[in-house]
């Protein structure tokens, strides 16, 4: 099968970075650190960058990755203790990790886009993970201006939204062409998902960010009435979203910018593996104007704004209303 060794990369690195969030966790060690943006960053996407962009370059040492976090605040001088807290962190899956190869490592995940690149977000949702609420693990293959393969790691995820008090914790993989497939993380049972072909009459909602700076939620609200949905959305932080959609719990996931925020673009590790999570599983993703998502151009989607995720069926009613409101 195509792209077999790519997908068993991942997959092992991200439940990799999985344990070493998981870990961070556990020993109450989560803390925002600022970036220069104002945005937060915890030692586990640093440690989950880490660990993921080892294994990449272990196996395929010519590909390039465009991750989300850099070693350039990690390298200042009052940082050394958060330095040291990650790379004993690392060592877990890593034996002799020193604090030097952690940085290097981190800083492999700056790579340009181009013809075959990885992207990466080490944590996505770092605001959901700070409050103990869902947030994901996403690595993507990109090759000739297409998602080739998505591996996201959701491990605070129930496998049934339906049972939130049931088992937690799921990876979804996707490779172009031959499906979506969910797996539990602590029985390993696996199982393919289709559940975005068409909507679920029983889960005809939205799904939407928890953080309202992240999307203009009254437009958002408006054009999932406007198709017919009821009017509280589910909020779920980071790409788990795509993920909702895919298993049919939601049928729409829409993200739309703020009026006030004119110049954002999306970060193509945002969306790149939940993308292909969701196409895979039988539904639709683009800008809320229709375009594809352009992945290979730049770390920034700076010709999309906005994203359409979808059940199929429901699409094309989707881009009609919001083509009306904006
Ligand atoms: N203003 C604005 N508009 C749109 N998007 C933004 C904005 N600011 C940040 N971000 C990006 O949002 C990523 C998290 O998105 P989520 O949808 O998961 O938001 S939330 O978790 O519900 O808060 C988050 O990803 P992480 O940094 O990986 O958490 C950011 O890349
Ligand atoms: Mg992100
Ligand atoms: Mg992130
Ligand atoms: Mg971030």
């Amino acid at each position: 099968m195509a792209y077999e060794l790519e997908k068993q990369v991942a997959i092992a690195s991200v439940i990799g970075a999985i344990k070493l969030c998981t870990q961070i966790q556990n020993d109450c060690l989560v803390a925002a650190i600022e970036k220069p943006d104002f945005s937060p960053v915890t030692i586990a996407d640093l440690g989950a960058q880490a660990i993921i962009c080892q294994a990449i370059a272990a196996d395929f040492p010519q590909d390039a990755v465009v991750g989300e976090e850099d070693a350039k605040l990690l390298r200042q001088p009052h940082m050394s203790e958060q330095l040291e807290q990650i790379a004993s962190y690392v060592r877990v899956h890593i034996p002799e990790t020193s604090a030097e190869t952690v940085l290097e490592w981190i800083d492999r995940g700056n790579g340009q886009v181009g013809g075959r690149f990885w992207t990466l977000d080490p944590i996505d949702g770092t605001k959901g993970f700070l409050r103990g609420d869902q947030y994901a693990i996403a690595l993507a293959l990109i090759e000739d201006g297409e998602v080739k393969l998505g591996v996201m790691g959701c491990p605070a995820l129930p496998l049934d939204l339906n049972q939130p008090q049931g088992e937690r914790g799921v990876l979804f993989v996707a490779v172009r062409g031959q499906g979506t497939t969910q797996i539990a993380l602590k029985s390993g049972v696996s199982q393919p998902i289709l559940g975005a072909r068409t909507a679920n009459k029983h889960n005809f909602r939205s799904t939407e960010s928890v953080e309202s700076r992240h999307g203009n939620l009254p437009l958002q609200r408006a054009i999932a009435q406007a198709v017919g949905m009821a009017p509280e959305p589910l909020s779920i932080d980071s790409m788990a979203k795509y993920a909702v959609v895919a298993r049919g719990e939601a049928a729409l996931y829409l993200r739309l910018p703020w009026a006030e925020y004119p110049d954002y673009r999306e970060n193509i590790w945002d969306h790149a593996a939940g993308a292909i999570v969701l196409e895979e599983a039988g539904g639709r993703v683009s800008d809320m104007y229709g375009k594809p998502l352009e992945f290979a151009a730049n770390a920034k989607m700076l010709n999309n704004r906005g994203i359409i995720a979808s059940s199929s069926d429901i699409y094309d009613a989707v881009l009609d209303a919001l083509q009306e409101k904006v």
